[in-house]
């Protein structure tokens, strides 16, 4: 009996184009680099292509430069500007380009997502799947989708779907590799056993796949932001309630924190949140819920986001305070300018929002960030700017910490102290030591910790 033997060619590694390469995308198209794919990063800003092609990240992200630098060493990362030629060697296609805030409407700009969708459609000259990874309303996947179809080639055939990223700024590189959940929306067979084969490593280790719809996705990661987000908020508006009971909210933190229902992560109170993400992701989703008619989830979100301001005009009000009412021509050192350590990222940064009222208000600020002086500089041009956390701190009427850098946790109060004119602090981010700093002459303030 003969058999009839039927071989299946060797399938083809997949190649990779990654659209923006920005804080998600180059550390997106790094980390497909480093699973072994063929990768392409394509941004319209020259600069950025030309540095990542260098070999350098044009922001501060742990871990990022060194695993650059290996893949691009392996042949199997470029970067261009060229998006024709990225998509027409390339099989699967991320969407990674920003959606920021509408000036006026605080809805998503989605003005990039369309003009890279559209780059890669126009471009495909046979089959590919493009995949967005871009926060967006839900809703744009489905709109997207129609585009796609209307300006394919003839007879290409090409998919549309969404896998959200979950990803840290300051952890970025660990969150890709290793996500703790991925998430695929608006799959069919072919295109998910591509997205199977793409994370297959992560897979591999145990990362969860979530397999649904198209608004199912988008909706996922506009909530998990929206989530820590009001979590955030909640742990500050029951701090106003520790400081007006005399209660200790790092304390009260701790203790809901072990309640495994609750846990103790996104419950630090202080300055609130900021960034590229939080505050435009609850804004957007504000305005997307009550386009469906959705009020109370706006409603619910509204709070949230005035929580949220409030914290930066109840610091501003402390240092207000702290100088006798007025801080024209007095001193204020500020550490930190980044939205959280570990990075330096200004998009809605409290810390420089504070900082810039309190300049608007008559005081000549320093300002002092190990990682974010120059994007602060390019943001902020008219605060002052020191090189060092003695520079912050010299001649001070009032030194205010407003992101916990580890080396601002660990300072020496003692030392700093000599420096000041008055040594009085407040900690914005309840990570100092209320004791030490007491115990070595300042005057301590910290967000509900007024018993501390
Ligand atoms: N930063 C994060 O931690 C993070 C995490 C998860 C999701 N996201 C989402 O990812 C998206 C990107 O965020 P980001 O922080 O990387 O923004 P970013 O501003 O750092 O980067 C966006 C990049 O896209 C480029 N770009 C714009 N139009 C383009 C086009 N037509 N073709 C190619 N490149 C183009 C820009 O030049 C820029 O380099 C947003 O939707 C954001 O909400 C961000
Ligand atoms: O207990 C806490 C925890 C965080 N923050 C602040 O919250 C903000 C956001 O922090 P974080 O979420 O760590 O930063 P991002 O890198 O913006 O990451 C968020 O936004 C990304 C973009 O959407 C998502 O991918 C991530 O999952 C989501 O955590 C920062 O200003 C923090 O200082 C607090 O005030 N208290």
């Amino acid at each position: 009996m003969s058999t009839k033997r039927t071989t299946t060619p060797a399938a083809r590694p997949l190649k990779i184009s990654v659209f923006g390469t920005g804080y998600l995308g180059a550390t997106h198209a790094v980390a497909m680099a480093e699973l072994g794919f063929e990768v392409v990063g394509v941004d319209v800003d020259q600069a950025k292509v030309d540095a990542l092609a260098a070999g350098k990240v044009p922001f501060f992200e742990p871990g990022l430069p060194e695993l650059l630098e290996k893949t691009l060493a392996t042949g199997r990362l470029t970067f261009t500007t060229d998006a024709a030629a990225a998509v027409a060697d390339a099989d699967v296609h991320f969407v990674c380009v920003g959606t920021p805030q509408q000036r006026t409407s605080h809805a998503a700009n989605l003005q990039y997502v369309e003009d890279a969708t559209l780059a890669i459609a126009r471009n495909l000259t046979r089959g590919g799947v493009i995949v967005g990874k871009s926060t967006v309303p839900v809703g744009t996947a489905a709109r997207l989708r129609e585009l796609v179809a209307a300006t394919v080639p003839a007879g290409v055939d090409a998919e549309l779907l969404w896998n959200p990223e979950f990803l840290r700024e300051g952890k970025a590189v660990g969150d890709t590799l290793h996500p703790d959940r991925i998430v695929l929306g608006g799959v069919s067979e072919k295109s998910e056993a591509v997205m199977r084969q793409v994370y297959a490593a992560p897979i591999a280790e145990g990362s969860p796949v979530v397999v649904t719809d198209l608004p199912t996705a988008e909706l996922v990661k506009v909530s998990a932001n929206a989530f820590l987000a009001t979590k955030i908020s909640f742990i500050n508006a029951i701090a106003g309630v520790c400081e007006a009971a005399g209660a200790d909210v790092t304390v009260l933190a701790d203790a809901l924190g072990h309640d495994v229902r609750i846990g103790r992560q996104f419950l630090d109170a202080g300055l609130g949140f900021g960034g590229g993400c939080l505050p435009k992701d609850i804004r957007a989703l504000m305005h997307r819920s009550k386009e469906l008619g959705a009020n109370r989830a706006a409603a619910l979100l509204q709070q949230v986001d005035e929580i949220n301001m409030g914290q930066r005009e109840r610091v501003v009000d402390m240092a207000l305070e702290a100088c006798g009412g007025s801080v024209l021509n007095k001193r204020v050192g500020v550490l930190g300018a980044a939205f959280k350590p570990l990075t330096d990222d200004v998009r809605d940064s409290p810390a420089l929002n504070v900082a810039a009222a309190l300049h608007l208000r008559g005081a000549q600020v320093t300002v002092f960030d190990p990682e974010a002086g120059d994007t602060a500089r390019r943001a902020f041009p008219t605060l002052g700017y020191g090189t060092s956390v003695d520079e912050a701190v010299e001649e001070c009427d009032v030194l205010l910490v407003l992101t916990e850098w580890k080396q601002f946790v660990d300072a020496d109060p003692a030392r700093l102290a000599g420096l000041t004119r008055t040594p009085r602090v407040i900690d914005a981010r309840g990570k100092l030591s209320a004791a030490q700093w007491r115990a070595a002459g300042w005057e301590f303030t910290g967000l509900g910790r007024l018993a501390a």
